[in-house]
């Protein structure tokens, strides 16, 4: 379509107030002016992308998520850059970052109902993904978006790439989300995404990611080898979902397909939550 071959720049769009920060620059709400569409621009400072070395990833991320279209996938519309700034064209969230949503919540947590809806969500994309044989590798909440009626829109694909592969790049940020065999610099596989959705429904529901540790070294060491520990609150179903998914052995983590039918996320998804 035009949109994905068209000439963008900044003189296409009126730019509206920041909706919020991301590590290599700044995003804003735009409209085009023509269209009166309305989106979101996120700018990457082209000198902090190349001291970080992930200029690569940027073009992949702009290939990979450019190509993808799913509703609980963030589109992105195109892309433009001038001398110093690379602007990505993105669809507008309406919601916000998932993670300050659940922060807001009493005990910041989800309730069952709500959790599972974001998990059937989540899962039906990465089933998506999967099928175009492309791999996240990167899903926690700072990179899931909510549409309108706080519908989960993954974005952020700064990590993605085609399966299977062995990461050259070191791991910045959390250890978290990261699977047994990626923190141990084995090749992986698109399993590692089936970690990250039973790490997140464990933090929808608790609150905090399973492995959690004060330091770098003990979540380490717990995510290779801890047990994962539920509060009281946590239902049968769920501890049974999550320990289904939460296997070291990639090959024993309950397939996303089989995630879907669950019947944990069967009963949850389809009633109303608050
Ligand atoms: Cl890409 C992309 C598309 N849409 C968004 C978006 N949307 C969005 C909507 C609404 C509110 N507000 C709703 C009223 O209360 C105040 C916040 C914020 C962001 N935010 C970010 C972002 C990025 C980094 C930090 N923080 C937010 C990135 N986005």
């Amino acid at each position: 379509s035009q949109s994905s071959s068209k000439r963008w720049t900044l003189e296409n769009f009126d730019i509206g107030r920041g909706l919020g920060k991301g590590k290599f620059g700044q995003v804003y709400l735009a409209r085009e002016k023509s269209s009166r569409f309305v989106v979101a621009i996120k700018v990457l400072f082209k000198n902090q992308i190349k001291e970080a070395k992930v200029d690569h990833q940027l073009r992949r991320e702009i290939e990979i998520q450019s190509h993808l279209r799913h509703p609980n996938i963030l589109r992105m519309f195109g892309y433009f850059h001038d001398d110093a700034r690379v602007y990505l064209i993105l669809e507008y969230a309406p919601g916000g970052e998932l993670y300050r949503l659940m922060k807001k919540q009493p005990n910041q947590r989800f309730d069952e109902p709500m959790a599972a809806k974001l998990i059937a969500q989540l899962t039906d994309a990465l089933i998506y993904c999967h099928s175009k044989n492309v791999i996240h590798r990167d899903i926690k909440p700072e990179n899931l978006l909510l549409g309108a009626g706080n519908s989960l829109k993954i974005a952020d694909f700064g990590w993605s790439v085609h399966a299977p592969s062995s990461r050259r790049d070191t791991v910045c940020g959390t250890l978290d989300y990261l699977p047994p065999e990626m923190i141990a610099g084995q090749t992986h596989d698109e399993k590692v995404d089936i970690w990250s959705v039973g790490i997140l429904s464990y933090e929808f529901l608790v609150g905090k990611p399973p492995f959690e540790a004060k330091d770098y070294d003990a979540t380490y060491s717990n995510i290779l080898q801890a047990p994962v520990r539920f509060p009281s609150h946590v239902s049968d179903g769920a501890k049974d979902l999550i320990i289904k998914i939460l296997q070291r052995k990639p090959n024993r983590r309950l397939p996303l397909a089989d995630i879907l039918a669950h019947e944990w996320v069967v009963k949850f998804s389809k009633e109303a939550s608050n």
